[in-house]
């Protein structure tokens, strides 16, 4: 993995006519390399996306957000894609941590279309419109299995008008 740029070669002198000669030919050259952990789950876990429940036990509410363990967005978003309905974990993401709800949403007072409808991805606007924070210190916290960067939301937020003017919240 690595920038790769192309740099020009120095002038070179022509002996035919003592003069400079711009040269037009391009090199290709390494300019930065750096290893990084790879973002993508294993091949095997890419293509079964099997995710067993000691690797992303959940997490004790004392843990704050921050601490939390990071799990990489592709093993995230791959719970979307898993099919086999007993390997599926129901992990959604809210403000860049991951909640558990395979177990709750049996329980979950709004149903289990609504969170079904955002495995593997990122619910922060949709959620924050029928819960408040109390709401999710209580239900929410006991849920987390970890934090994650990069998991989007599929709808756009519709801008919320208050007093004239535009608000998120
Ligand atoms: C960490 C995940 C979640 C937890 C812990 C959770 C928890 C809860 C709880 C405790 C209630 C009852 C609220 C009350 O009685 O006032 C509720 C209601 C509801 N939740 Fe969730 N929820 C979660 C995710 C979601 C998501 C992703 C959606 C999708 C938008 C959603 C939509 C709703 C709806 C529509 C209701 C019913 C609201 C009403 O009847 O006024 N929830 N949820």
């Amino acid at each position: 993995m690595g920038w790769l740029s192309l740099r020009r070669r120095e002038p070179a002198l022509c002996p035919s006519s003592d003069q400079y000669k711009p040269v037009t030919d391009w090199k290709a050259s390494t300019e930065h390399v750096e290893i990084i952990e790879s973002d993508y789950p294993k091949s095997d876990q890419m293509t079964r996306g099997v995710i067993t429940d000691d690797q992303y036990p959940l997490q004790d509410v004392t843990t704050s957000d921050d601490s939390l363990p990071f799990i990489p967005p592709a093993i995230v978003r791959s719970q979307r894609s898993q099919i086999s309905k007993q390997h599926r974990r129901i992990w959604i993401v809210i403000d860049n941590v991951v909640y558990d709800c395979t177990n709750f949403i049996h329980d979950h007072p709004g149903g289990d279309t609504v969170i079904r409808s955002f495995i593997g991805e990122d619910s922060s606007w949709q959620f924050w419109r029928f819960h408040s924070r109390s709401l999710m210190d209580t239900f929410g916290r006991p849920l987390r299995i970890g934090r994650t960067m990069g998991v989007e939301n599929r709808f756009k937020e519709p801008p919320r008008y208050v007093g004239g003017s535009k608000s998120r919240w």
